[in-house]
């Protein structure tokens, strides 16, 4: 058994291809590449692990597509070129896809979606459905409608956000570099691969440099993005798209690329980055069978176990389970506002359709959204 064992045994992956990988030096998108990232990612999925793509190139695409000679800088037009080159890019995966039989859906995701709880809610739960159809989700910024203050700007960030947003047991980001060097390799010849280290180490911020011209962030933002990802436990490795096999050799657990370990077990850690979560507007009490439930099945928290709402909140709010004298027994993100929740309480789920007049969740609040104490 290698070290790697513990990327060889991930079975839900986020793998993000970055703009320098995909777009043929700046010409537009390389179709080999995404041919041969494609049947890649078709025999990851063959090997029984989920896999959800992050792709950058909108704006390479969109400016060959519009007959542009060089990337625009003004916003707008990058917003242009980001819509037009959307289109293409999906195009292009659709139709590699298509060839192994797996349907493709488009998400574009922004700050909003995955910051504010009731959108990072929803956002979790059409990709965690579109996971369970066997569908490859090709997430992306919304560039389109995203201004310069709230935009993610690299597609790394966004990257470990969805490792976050649907627990996954690793990321992968592929770019035109190895891994992580010592040193840029651009500038310095003698700098040396780093195979493995512990993701939080600090001698990692000085070797981390920017992007090239391409791509956006460098390796700055591929570290950052892998300390966000291990907030979920999420193991994070970074190779070159460039070199044959590459996912295959990575999901396997050969020593390639540069592996940053998180050392914690996905669960915890996403419980405890819950768990961190300051602001807690509400709370709701439980009957006794409820508490037993929660404490010792880790099963939801349904509507029917709750007798009494307090406080003000929203969807997506993290709110506080008390028992019968006030203790704080469980917390977690709440599937409905405190007015809906107060007209709930003590109701079966079938009965949540007739007294809300639409069909949300059975849960009050989901078991992987709730953290016992
Ligand atoms: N320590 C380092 N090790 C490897 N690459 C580095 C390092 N520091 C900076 N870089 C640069 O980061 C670039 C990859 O990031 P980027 O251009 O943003 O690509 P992508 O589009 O794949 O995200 C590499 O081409 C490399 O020049
Ligand atoms: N959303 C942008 C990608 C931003 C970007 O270049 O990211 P990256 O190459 O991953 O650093 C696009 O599709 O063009």
């Amino acid at each position: 058994m290698t070290e790697r064992n513990e990327v060889a045994v991930a079975r839900r992956w986020v793998v993000k291809v970055g703009s320098a990988l995909l777009t043929d030096d700046g010409r537009g998108l390389d179709e080999g590449v995404i041919a041969r990232l494609v049947a890649q990612l078709a025999g990851l999925r063959q090997r029984g692990c989920e896999v959800v793509l992050v792709s950058s190139g909108a704006v390479a695409a969109g400016v060959v597509r519009l007959g542009w000679s060089s990337r625009p800088s003004a916003l707008h037009d990058l917003q242009a070129a980001a819509a037009v080159g959307q289109s293409v890019l999906v195009q292009s995966y659709e139709n590699a896809f298509k060839a192994y039989d797996i349907a493709t859906a488009q998400v574009l995701l922004g700050h909003d979606d995955v910051i504010a709880r009731d959108r990072y809610l929803n956002a979790r739960g059409t990709l965690g459905t579109l996971l369970g159809l066997g569908v490859m989700p090709i997430v992306n910024e919304n560039d389109t409608v995203v201004t310069d203050e709230i935009r993610f700007g690299d597609n790394d960030t966004l990257a470990a956000l969805v490792a976050n947003l649907i627990d996954a047991d690793a990321l992968l980001l592929l770019t035109d570099q190895q891994g992580l060097f010592n040193a840029d390799p651009r500038h310095d010849p003698a700098a040396e691969l780093v195979r493995q280290c512990d993701v939080h180490a600090p001698e990692l911020d000085g070797m981390a440099g920017e992007g090239g011209a391409l791509g956006r962030g460098g390796m700055v933002t591929k570290l950052r993005a892998a300390r966000l990802a291990a907030r979920s436990g999420t193991e994070t490795v970074i190779a070159s798209g460039r070199e044959a096999d590459i996912v295959e050799r990575v999901t396997a657990g050969e020593d390639v690329g540069t592996w940053l370990r998180t050392g914690k077990r996905p669960q915890n850690a996403r419980k405890q980055w819950l768990a961190g979560m300051v602001r807690v507007p509400g709370s709701v009490e439980l009957d006794d069978g409820a508490v037993r439930v929660l404490r010792e099945s880790g099963r939801s928290l349904l509507p029917v176990g709750v007798r009494g709402v307090q406080g003000n909140f929203q969807r997506g709010d993290m709110v506080a389970c008390r028992d019968g004298s006030g203790r704080e027994v469980a917390r977690g993100l709440i599937n409905y506002s405190a007015e809906e929740a107060r007209r709930l309480q003590g109701q079966p789920s079938s009965a949540i359709e007739g007294i809300l007049g639409y069909r949300g969740d059975d849960e009050l609040i989901h078991r992987d959204n709730l953290v016992v104490l």
